[in-house]
């Protein structure tokens, strides 16, 4: 909880600033580049931090007979205003012990004071720079909250700057390059904001005077043998104006120094009257300096990588503020009514989008599922089962918003049975490997009325695959279809593409089922066993057939229901017409490359990606199909029709079928038992089993092989599907 008040804060706190800090950081950037620049080219003069005045100045009146003004800059470079002997103008940067012109005067070009004033003020004077200021005040709170982000994500300041786990690149550059940037960019919202508040005068700059009684009966003497000349260096000086009339006892040098105002008797040497600055206006320059960098190479460099640094920031933040975000909790059905719960613990949204996956399949089914926050866990009185989704943090800690389901579970048991199944979301990279979710497991096991549906499955690094390993399970244990593809859990959908219809069969009194035959207009490509998403009401309900390829063209068979949304979709286009649908690559499913043999078992419409594959084995894999069937009817005789053709070039090996409304009723498993010795010896060369149909003939199946391996080869079925030896699409 504490955590999100840091995080709101430095959020809000961003949120609000972004835009001046976006011209504050962009305009840093060049200002930075342009403070760099000036220092070359380079007409620093050498020991300029040993000459002093009693040096300079007589060897500059010989060259230079009437001198107006000289400037020693932040890159101590000597800048004159004066007349050379011919009685030409000068203005440029020279060398102070000769004279010696070394270059032009520079004028900032017109870009770099736009870009200044910008930087200072948006153009709106007074009330832009106070803008800027608390723009650069912001900053000073954004860096401040977000060290205790850091803190805390890392589970104390002590570990500050132990290595920190990419989770990802948006958020790991963020916290290392503000760690890294941190004194910096604080320094440039520090100073920044003082500067500002110099000029809107909080603070006293009022220099102090102290007047000096000039001593009237000195002597004239040489400017070289002024005591004060010969005590001030050139690095001390800021400005000197020199007097209009030599010779004129009521003409002064004026000396502008780092620390005070002197004015100097220019006959005698005297010091007439001196100013000292106030500690605020010596403080001011201190400020200015460090702001930008201006007298020292290095640190102008830094602050152009911090100010490139906050635009980065300004990006990344707001890529992570998004990734949280982008999934938005959207239930249909109340609470008191879902059936089904999904709970989802996550930090940076990540596990809420997978959560949220789950959900709209389950709506699309027609399931009530209710979604939400693991925090916000309340009764549920009508929860038959229960997901949770949840990361781990920190320490094998709760994300935010699951802190508190320790307290809420028991505050709220529930008065039915409920069945939960619990995914966790970690990294291997952490000691504390989803553990979380294994906290969350053991709690849900010491609740009465809850019972383990599967056990708890983890996900490593956001890992698809293993998450629709989960989802394998899951579906074949409740019989509720979700898909299995890959792309159906991935953030970034493939694209919507047309296909027309160019076939399509009707059903009949014994046959329920019709084949469509669809070709992508943009020439998609796709292989037998990826699935085709539709979307029959033309908004998030989706679903999924199972394409069998066919000389470049998706074949589907199709299973009429009267009230089914997509079935009776399909059934009613007719050739020529066009849908927008897109393409789930299953990888998990396409034809093995490497297998000598595979054993291909399906029911009903699970043969669609079989009929496919079969068609294009032009390798001559030898590939036996097992197919079960309610009737016997006409489809039967085309499917027979098809294989004794794929038979004849060698792309098949054989067709079994079992029907089970037919006298002696008859299964796959009913195949595979006759069939044993086959299907051992598939497995133990290497072989692939894949099965394609309903969820419930898949868990016959499963049980059927199950018990042939372990009868005979010494190992459970497990053993080979994580081996890629069994790959399984059902619904
Ligand atoms: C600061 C931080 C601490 C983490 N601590 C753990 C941990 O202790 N155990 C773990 O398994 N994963 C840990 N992770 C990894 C996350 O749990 C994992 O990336 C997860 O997928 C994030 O899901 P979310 O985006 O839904 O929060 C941590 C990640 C971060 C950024």
């Amino acid at each position: 909880m504490t955590l999100s008040i840091w995080r709101y804060a430095h959020l809000a706190l961003a949120i609000i600033s972004s835009f001046f800090l976006f011209i504050l950081a962009a305009t840093g950037v060049i200002l930075s580049v342009d403070a760099v620049t000036e220092k070359y080219p380079n007409y620093q003069v050498e020991n300029f931090d040993t000459i002093n005045l009693a040096q300079a100045l007589p060897a500059l009146r010989k060259v230079y007979p009437e001198i107006i003004e000289l400037r020693v800059d932040h890159n101590k470079f000597v800048r004159i205003d004066a007349q050379d002997i011919d009685g030409n103008s000068v203005k440029g940067y020279i060398d102070p012990l000769t004279g010696k012109l070394l270059g032009p005067e520079i004028i900032k070009s017109p870009f770099i004071q736009w870009t200044t004033a910008l930087h200072r003020s948006l153009f709106l004077k007074e009330t832009g720079r106070v803008m800027m200021g608390v723009a650069s005040f912001i900053l000073c709170l954004i860096s401040i909250s977000g060290v205790v982000l850091i803190a805390k994500r890392q589970q104390g300041i002590r570990n500050f700057f132990v290595k920190i786990n990419r989770d990802f690149f948006a958020q790991y550059f963020h916290v290392v390059a503000g760690r890294l940037l941190l004194i910096p960019t604080l320094l440039l919202a520090v100073t920044g904001t003082y500067l500002v508040l110099m000029h809107v005068d909080v603070f006293d700059l009022e220099s102090k005077e102290l007047v000096i009684a000039n001593d009237a009966t000195e002597e004239s003497i040489a400017i070289a043998e002024f005591k004060i000349f010969q005590e001030t260096k050139l690095s001390d000086v800021e400005k000197i104006e020199f007097p209009f009339m030599e010779d004129d006892p009521e003409e002064f040098f004026r000396l502008t120094l780092k620390t005070r105002d002197l004015t100097v008797h220019q006959l005698t040497g005297a010091i007439v009257a001196e100013e000292r600055l106030a500690k605020a206006v010596m403080l001011e320059k201190l400020t200015l300096d460090l702001h930008t960098g201006r007298s020292n190479i290095l640190l102008a460099i830094i602050l152009g990588f911090a100010s490139l640094n906050i635009l980065f920031f300004i990006y990344s933040g707001f890529v992570i503020t998004w990734k949280r975000s982008r999934t938005k909790i959207r239930n249909k059905h109340k609470a008191q009514h879902a059936e089904v719960i999904l709970l989802v613990g996550s930090e940076n949204g990540s596990t809420l989008f997978f959560a949220n996956c789950v959900h709209k399949q389950l709506l699309a089914h027609g399931i009530s599922s209710y979604i939400t926050q693991m925090n916000q866990f309340s009764a549920f009185p009508k929860a038959q089962k229960m997901l949770v989704f949840t990361s781990t943090f920190g320490l094998g800690t709760a994300p935010s918003n699951a802190d508190k389901f320790h307290d809420l579970l028991a505050k709220h048991p529930a008065n039915q049975p409920i069945e939960y199944a619990v995914v966790g979301f970690g990294s291997k990279s952490y000691a504390d490997y989803c553990s979380f979710a294994f906290q969350v497991n053991s709690l849900f096991a010491a609740q009465s009325w809850a019972t383990e549906f599967i056990p708890v499955h983890t996900v490593n690094d956001k890992s698809v695959d293993e998450f629709t390993q989960w989802i394998h399970q899951w579906s074949e244990k409740s019989l509720i279809p979700l898909s299995t593809a890959a792309a159906s859990y991935q953030a970034k959908l493939p694209p919507l593409h047309t296909f027309k219809v160019l076939e399509k069969t009707a059903t009949s009194a014994d046959n329920t089922t019709f084949k469509i035959v669809l070709e992508s207009t943009s020439k998609k490509k796709f292989q037998s066993g990826d699935l085709l998403a539709i979307y029959p009401a033309n908004d998030f309900k989706e679903r999924l057939y199972s394409i069998g390829a066919n000389d470049g063209k998706i074949q589907l068979m199709v299973k009429l229901y009267t009230d089914g949304l997509g079935s009776s979709f399909l059934y009613k286009l007719q050739p020529n017409d066009c849908i927008k649908a897109r393409i789930l690559v299953n990888k998990d499913f396409h034809m093995p490359q490497a297998a000598a043999q595979v054993a291909m078992i399906a029911n009903g419409t699970g043969i669609a990606p079989f009929l496919g594959m079969i068609a294009s084995n032009k390798s001559q894999t030898a590939i036996r199909l097992f197919a079960g069937f309610r009737y016997n009817n006409s489809l039967i005789k085309e499917y027979g029709a098809f294989a004794a053709s794929a038979r004849q070039q060698g792309k098949l090996e054989s067709l079994e079928l079992a029907f089970s409304r037919e006298e002696n009723p008859q299964y796959v498993m009913d195949l595979i038992a006759a069939n044993e010795r086959y299907f051992i010896d598939l497995l133990s060369n290497q072989g692939v089993i894949m099965v394609c149909g309903s969820l419930l003939m898949l868990r016959d199946v499963e049980k059927a092989l199950n018990r042939l391996t372990e009868q005979h080869l010494g190992r459970p079925l497990s053993y080979y599907s994580e081996r890629q030896q069994l790959l399984t699409d059902c619904y």
